[in-house]
């Protein structure tokens, strides 16, 4: 008999990142890191330095590292610690023919560190699953970029297979109806709000597959055409939790947050979530369901801008209720669906 070159299968999960801590400096080491990588800030680098480096970064730093503050809890961030919670979950259930690392795209810990576990333990080939469930440049892009840059520098690279999008995945859809379920057996709602980080009209365009995408109704349908396409993923997936809690199209509304554009000019894809909320109330709308199905495990931009700050701009228009479904984090499902997502790989 041959001898078997069989190995452990190594899977890396990789979230965005977070600061090490939510002091100032801290905070502004990952920004820089951050806001300085060409595919989230896709301008020339002797601009996109000095402007963000120099100008936005430091005046930004000491702001967000006060809602890091709001946000920090004794396990650290949020982003940090449900990621670790998930990968030995999943390690658990996947058992010892796997290695399964964590890493973050920004700080800590790194995507090198990560990828030397693998490395060590001689793994088979190494399955990559950025957190990020709807594909965008910026995100699972820029992660596909870090892992190819630091492998290709192994003397021996091993095969390597990237989930590049989760969007219609059936246990992430289901995972995100079992938490939407709970809230609205809590209370009684008026409408249901999608709101997905926000990117650049200008990334959509970029991404467009022999120019497919316009931002019209292009989207609308999830096709061959538009599998990459941010837009018409966060639409797919809204329909498919909307179809999952038996919401009709009029019950629901996708719209996008977090957006630079206020300093950068540029369009982000809209309607932007602070806008559509305001008039609700006026037109009879006052208890709202809020997900944030771009995001897998709560962070600063679901805990603070959807659950508080969103809510606060809500109940001065008017609103009676604003509730956010928390992230999947380490629910049992979810776990499932990452595990199932592995073995399909
Ligand atoms: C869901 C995937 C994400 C995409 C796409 C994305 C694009 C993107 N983000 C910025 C700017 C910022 N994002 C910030 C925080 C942040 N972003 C994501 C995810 C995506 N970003 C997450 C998970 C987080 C939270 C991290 C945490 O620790 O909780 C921030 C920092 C927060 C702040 O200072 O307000 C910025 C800035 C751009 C410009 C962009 C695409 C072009
Ligand atoms: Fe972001
Ligand atoms: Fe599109």
């Amino acid at each position: 008999m041959p001898a078997s070159t069989k190995g452990r299968i190594g899977v890396l999960l990789v979230n965005l990142g977070t600061p090490d801590s939510p002091q100032t400096s801290d905070v502004r080491r990952y920004l820089n890191e951050f806001l300085t990588d060409a595919r989230v800030i896709d301008m020339p680098a002797a601009v996109r330095y000095p402007l963000f480096q120099g100008l936005i970064v430091p005046l930004r730093a000491p702001k967000s590292a006060k809602i890091y503050q709001q946000l920090w809890t004794e396990r650290g961030s949020p982003l940090l610690y449900h990621g670790l919670d998930l990968q030995k979950l999943v390690q658990e259930q996947l058992g010892s023919d796997y290695l399964v690392a964590f890493g973050m795209r920004y700080q800590n810990p790194s995507i090198e560190k990560a990828l030397n576990e693998l490395r060590a333990a001689a793994v088979e080939r190494i399955i990559v699953l950025p957190l990020f469930p709807q594909y965008a440049a910026a995100s699972t892009g820029s992660v596909q970029e870090k892992v190819m840059e630091i492998v290709s520098k192994w003397w021996v690279v091993p095969s390597i297979s990237f989930i590049s999008t989760f969007t219609n995945d059936p246990g992430f859809i289901a995972t995100i109806v079992e938490l939407g379920k709970v809230e609205m057996a809590k209370h009684t709602y008026d409408h249901v709000v999608f709101s997905y980080h926000g990117i650049p009209e200008r990334h959509v365009l970029k991404g467009s597959h022999n120019g497919y995408c316009k931002l019209g109704n292009c989207c609308n349908s999830y096709n061959k055409n538009n599998r990459y396409c941010y837009r018409a993923q966060c639409f797919e997936t809204s329909r498919l939790v909307a179809a999952g809690l038996g919401l009709s199209p009029d019950q629901y509304t996708v719209a996008f947050q977090s957006r630079l554009q206020s300093r950068l000019r540029d369009p982000w894809l809209q309607p932007y979530t602070d806008e559509i909320l305001k008039p609700m109330p006026a037109k009879g709308i006052k208890n709202v369901l809020a997900f944030s199905p771009a995001f897998v495990a709560d962070c600063l931009e679901t805990t603070i801008e959807v659950g508080e700050e969103f809510k606060e701009l809500f109940e001065e228009a008017g609103g009676a209720h604003w509730q956010l479904v928390p992230s999947l984090n380490s629910h049992p499902t979810w776990v499932k669906a990452v595990v199932d997502m592995i073995h399909r790989n």
